[in-house]
This record gives C-alpha cells, structure tokens and sequence, in this order.
C-alpha cells in the first residue's frame, strides 16, 4: 500500500520564518493521525501544508493523486463568526460540494442527494432547516463533518475540533470520528489538545515542537518519554 500524504525532509514555514522543520512523515488510507504539541509548535502550519495553502520551503511533500481528485474534508479551527453564520444546516452542508460543482449556478440533483445523506448519516436530518447558528456546539459540530463528507469520503483534517464542546458533546464527536475511521475507512488527521482522550482512538501521533519531538504509534508514544511528559496525568 503506498502512502497517500509523504513528507520526506519537509519545512513549512513564512518569509523569514520556519515553523516546521524537516519533517518526515507517511499517512496510509486508513491512519488516524493525532498531531500534538505546544502552542505555536508548527501544528497548524502543518495542515496549511497539507493542504496545498503553503508550499514546502525544503525537502518534498507528496499527495496521493487520488486525493488530489477527490479532494480533502477540512474543518478549521472555530471562529465566534463562523459559529453565527446566517445560513440553514442544509445550505451549509450542500456547500461542501462547491469544489464539485465547477461553473455550474445551481446544485445538482446528485449534489443535494449526497447531502441529504451524509445528513442523515449524521443524524442531522430532521435539523435540515433550522439556521446553522441556532444550534448547539456539538450539533454545529456534525453539521460541519456532515460537509466535510460531501467534499470527501477518503481523508478528514480537524483542527482543534472539540474547542468549546462541552464533555458530553466532546464524547459524542469522537464516537463519531472513531466510526467514521474503523467501520467507513476515511483517514483521519486531526490537530488537538486533548491527547488524553485522543490516545484511545489515534493509531499514530506526531508530537512537533517545530521540529519532530515524536512519530510513530499511539502504543510507542504512551511509552517514549516525551509521551509520558505530554501525558502527564492524563494516562494511567
Ligand atoms: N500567517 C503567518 N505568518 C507568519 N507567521 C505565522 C503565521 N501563522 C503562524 N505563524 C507562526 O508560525 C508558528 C507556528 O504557528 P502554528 O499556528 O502552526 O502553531 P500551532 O501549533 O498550530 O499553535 P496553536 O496550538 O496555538 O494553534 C508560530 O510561531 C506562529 O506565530
């Protein structure tokens, strides 16, 4: 099986300033990745990369063609006027096919099938007319997953995703993401703080701290002593 994200050497960075530095990395469909690390430790920087929103300023950063057709599920990081957008939970949802549709004005009838059902896949489908911005943070939550899917079914990128969720909605989100992993096979890349939960569901873990502090799986990671350091009192 060949990796569909490669970073061999890779640095990410702006003008005059490196934020990730030689990284090298392999991501398998399939991989649910964790990516931790301090504030400002390149985290964020790196999904840009990713992403194909910042080129690498050293070494090589390979993306399987198939996701360069298919495309990538991102769902950045929160803002309060993200959280008020003026639009229904279906508009927000049938925009995650835009890269899609090309020049095409309306949606098509395939477009706002898919929709419906990754609605519906979400349990979301009886919330299909309500405005995005009257919901709660957890159901906003799977509005914007619901999205991400219409983009994608191979590779989900969430950065810092649980911000602002309360513990049951937090709970809630990661049964989700962990299903859509295990039983639906879409990868899963997912930038987060809250490594104590995150460890039970991530095969692997990347720890940057600008450079690459740890990679390799959750299992090892739990072991290596910047594991236990990140962990603290986290992990039993
Ligand atoms: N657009 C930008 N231009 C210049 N420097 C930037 C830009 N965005 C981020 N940086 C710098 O790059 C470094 C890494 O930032 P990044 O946002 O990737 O960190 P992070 O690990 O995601 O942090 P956090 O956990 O706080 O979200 C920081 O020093 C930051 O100030």
């Amino acid at each position: 099986m060949n990796p569909i994200i490669k970073c061999e050497h890779t640095d990410f960075g702006y003008e005059n300033h490196d934020a990730v530095i030689d990284l090298n990395l392999e991501i398998y469909p399939g991989d649910y990745l964790c990516v931790v690390g301090e504030n400002g430790s390149g985290k964020s920087t790196l999904i840009k990369g990713m992403l194909g929103l910042l080129k690498p300023t050293g070494g090589t950063l390979t993306v399987a063609d198939e996701l360069k057709r298919g495309g990538i599920g991102y769902l950045p990081q929160q803002t309060a006027a993200q959280k008020d957008f003026p639009a229904t939970v279906q508009e927000v949802v049938l925009s995650g096919t835009l890269s899609r549709r090309g020049n095409r004005p309306f949606y098509s009838p395939a477009e706002r099938k898919l929709a419906a059902h990754n609605l519906e896949r979400l349990g979301m489908e009886h919330l299909k007319n309500k405005c995005y911005r009257e919901l709660s943070g957890g159901q906003q939550q799977r509005v914007l997953i619901a999205r991400a899917l219409c983009a994608t079914e191979q590779l989900l990128i969430l950065d810092e995703p649980i911000t602002g969720l309360d513990p049951s909605a937090i709970q809630d989100f990661y049964h989700l993401i962990k299903k859509l992993n295990k039983e639906d096979g879409i990868t899963i890349i997912m930038v987060s703080h809250d490594i104590g939960n995150v460890i039970s569901q991530a095969n692997k873990i990347l720890h940057l701290h600008r450079k690459v502090v740890f990679c390799g799986t959750a299992e090892e990671y739990k072991k290596s002593v910047a594991g236990k350091e990140f962990l603290g009192g986290d992990e039993a």
